[in-house]
């Protein structure tokens, strides 16, 4: 969690929603906030209306409806007082390809007021030897990186990263996070979208998993997880029916789709197996918000019954495994006006900022 005190409120948003030519809504009636010094991450599955969004929070489109302040104004109209104190790194930078790295970000520099020194933004992206190569001749991730040069180079008071590491190795991408974070530690506020969670787990304050143009879910990291289930699998030995798990084991199984709060044990042996095992009729799969109680009521269990639990297998909630279950949830975007309206996650302790 970021240690800043000072939590003014740099970005607020009510009810945005951005509807395109045609009526294909691609956001609908957001509602979230990001104060300053966090770092605030948007994340969703293609097509979800991250993009849509942040340029509605650039600036660069008037909403359909609903309200944008940044700093306090309206990115659409009052551009002028937000675009100095702002950096952004799109997905797609565009620079002349004949220019060089120096040269690009030199052009860049002369339009942006108070620019910090060339050498110091190439540097700061790892591009400081690079500085001679023309721009079509850099790899991918290099590019991404003389894209994040040039929305730094006005010591942005917030910075909008569009997806700033795809592309990048390992090496980059690491380095990139530890220049988001270095830059967060001194204070600037942070908009990325991302197809990563790890970058999100790793970097994000606070998050929201964005599906067809609604927020399902929002909260820091850990309240996120909370709201998912824990699992654990395990090979139940020939001499064990399902039937003959602890009752609280049973409990925890979650059937496909189920909402893990609203768990009833199936009533006959055939429906706790179907809830419980895997086709090949000796795998069980547990679900649960307990983990640690339940892994123990289960090694108490075989130890118990003195049988081993061959490939036992107890994995923590991840970013990753929300992000699924809501996709899985809520159903693909059909496209146009009358797309499907996703299912909330059930997180009571995230009912902060939600779809209305
Ligand atoms: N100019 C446009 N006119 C009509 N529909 C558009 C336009 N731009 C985007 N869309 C649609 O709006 C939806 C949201 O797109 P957007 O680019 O905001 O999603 P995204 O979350 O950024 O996706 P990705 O992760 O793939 O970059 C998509 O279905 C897209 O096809």
């Amino acid at each position: 969690m970021n240690s800043a005190k000072d939590t003014t409120r740099v970005i607020d948003v009510t009810d945005l929603r951005r509807v395109y030519g045609g009526g294909f809504e691609a956001v609908g009636g957001i509602t979230f906030h990001v104060d300053r010094g966090e770092l605030f991450a948007l994340l969703g599955t293609n097509g979800a209306g991250k993009t849509s969004t942040v340029e509605l929070l650039e600036g660069l489109a008037r909403p359909t409806s609903g309200t944008i302040r940044v700093f306090g104004h309206d990115p659409y109209r009052e551009r002028a007082a937000i675009r100095p104190r702002t950096g952004v790194m799109l997905q797609e930078g565009g620079f002349p390809s004949e220019l060089t790295v120096e040269e690009t970000v030199r052009m860049w520099a002369a339009c942006t007021s108070g620019a910090r020194p060339v050498g110091e933004a190439l540097e700061l992206v790892g591009l400081g030897k690079r500085r001679t190569v023309r721009v079509k001749q850099l790899s991918g991730g290099e590019r991404r990186r003389l894209d994040l040069a040039s929305a730094l180079l006005g010591r942005p008071e917030i910075l909008f990263l569009d997806e700033p590491t795809t592309g990048l190795d390992a090496e980059g991408r690491r380095a990139t996070w530890d220049l988001v974070r270095a830059l967060r530690a001194e204070g600037t506020t942070v908009l990325l979208t991302t197809h990563y969670l790890e970058e999100a787990e790793e970097l994000a304050d606070r998050l929201a998993i964005l599906h067809a143009g609604r927020i399902n879910v929002t909260g820091t990291v850990d309240e996120v997880l909370a709201s998912q289930p824990s699992r654990i699998s395990f090979r139940l030995p020939a001499s064990h029916r399902p039937e003959d798990l602890p009752p609280l084991a049973r409990l925890w199984a979650e059937p496909a789709g189920a909402r893990a709060d609203r768990l009833a044990p199936p009533e006959d042996a055939a429906a706790l197996r179907a809830a419980l095992l895997d086709a090949d009729g000796r795998t069980v799969r547990l679900r649960t918000h307990r983990l640690q109680h339940a892994a123990t009521e289960l090694l108490l269990w075989a130890r118990a019954e003195n049988i081993e639990l061959d490939g036992l297998d107890i994995r923590a909630a991840s970013l990753e495994e929300a992000f699924l279950r809501i996709a899985a949830q809520a159903g693909t975007r059909t496209g146009g006006p009358s797309a499907p309206s996703p299912v909330p996650v059930p997180a009571p302790a995230l009912a902060e900022e939600t779809t209305r």
